[in-house]
């Protein structure tokens, strides 16, 4: 990766080839996750209608008074409301927090376990269009990493293509969110730093992320010191590589850094996005990805599970304890 790497050089992946001619959609998947860790998708299966209304949901929910929203704040778990400035991302150089608000939903549980988190009405009423999207979001990373599977070759004997999913189910207890983000516009003056999201990588496995109109999103190429925007490109969603895989993988994928910043043109604007944070189960231990492409351990290695990995990153990224 070189300094002259643009944002027209962020890959767009046609994921109708993982139908038509999954092997070639192996290929591009894992070069991406290879060389730069980001990437769009299109022809995703995403119904940009629901999209929209989700969207739209997303919205009423945030323009509640503070209060109402304070009703379900974030838990033990990490779900729940995250008001203004609650969370750092950027903990080592920013001194206040990012300038964003968001609700983190735990995963849909069909059963109606007594345990399950309790929503805002308004997310309550559309429960259906969230639980949806949480599904699909999560069931789109099991067929990405089907694709990384296959372009590493995992053995037949190992689970082959399928090597990834069993570690990664819907019905698993992880570190999984699917997570709504409102940046209100800044109030902060020109001349003093503020930002919208500041630079971090994600945690898990996967991200699977839905901007809307409002750009700002920048990203770090691995060995690159300046920042790229990410624009909004219609009808794609943006993929990327988080930190576990980066950690399984022995750094073959690679997880980068990204924020979201306050661009002159939309600083007074609100923005909203959508992430589904998607993670390996909670016991799931990071052991050795059978693939010759993968680098071999040491006799020495000591492996952690993925909620321990976890952890590690969770302690240091909250400014307010619960
Ligand atoms: O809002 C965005 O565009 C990015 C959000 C993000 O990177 C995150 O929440 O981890
Ligand atoms: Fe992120």
């Amino acid at each position: 990766m070189t300094d002259t790497f643009q944002s027209k050089d962020i890959p767009i992946i046609d994921f109708s080839l993982f139908e038509t001619n999954q092997s070639l959609c192996a290929q591009q998947i894992k070069n991406a996750c290879e060389n730069l860790g980001f990437f769009y998708l299109k022809n995703h299966g995403f119904n940009e209608k629901d999209l929209e209304e989700t969207f739209h949901r997303i919205k009423l929910y945030f323009d509640q008074s503070h209060e109402e929203k304070l009703n379900y704040k974030i838990n033990e778990h990490y779900y729940g409301y995250i008001d203004l400035r609650q969370e750092l991302l950027d903990f080592k150089t920013q001194k206040i927090g990012d300038h964003k608000e968001s609700f983190n939903f735990s995963k849909f549980d069909d059963n109606d376990d007594p345990l399950a988190q309790i929503l805002p009405p308004l997310f309550n009423e559309k429960k259906s269009l969230f639980s949806s999207l949480s599904k699909k979001c999560h069931q789109l990373c099991l067929k990405i990493l089907q694709t990384l599977a296959i372009a590493l070759e995992i053995p037949q004997s190992e689970g082959g293509k399928h090597w990834f999913e069993s570690k990664h189910g819907y019905d698993l207890k992880s570190g999984d969110c699917l997570r709504v983000i409102h940046y209100p516009p800044t109030v902060v003056n020109n001349d003093q730093e503020d930002t919208r999201a500041g630079s971090h990588s994600d945690y898990g496995s996967l991200t699977v992320l839905f901007q809307k109109d409002i750009g700002g999103l920048e990203i770090l190429p691995h060995n690159s010191t300046e920042w790229v925007p990410v624009p909004i490109i219609s009808n794609c969603v943006v993929i990327n590589v988080a930190d576990c895989l980066q950690f399984w993988s022995k750094g073959l994928f690679k997880s980068i850094k990204h924020r979201v910043i306050f661009r002159k043109d939309t600083r007074n604007l609100d923005r909203y996005s959508i992430a589904y944070f998607f993670h390996a189960g909670s016991d799931v231990v990071l052991d050795h990805i059978p693939s010759k492409l993968i680098p071999q351990d040491d006799d020495n290695t000591k492996y952690i599970t993925a909620g321990e990995h976890l952890q590690n990153k969770l302690n240091a990224s909250y400014q307010k304890v619960y």
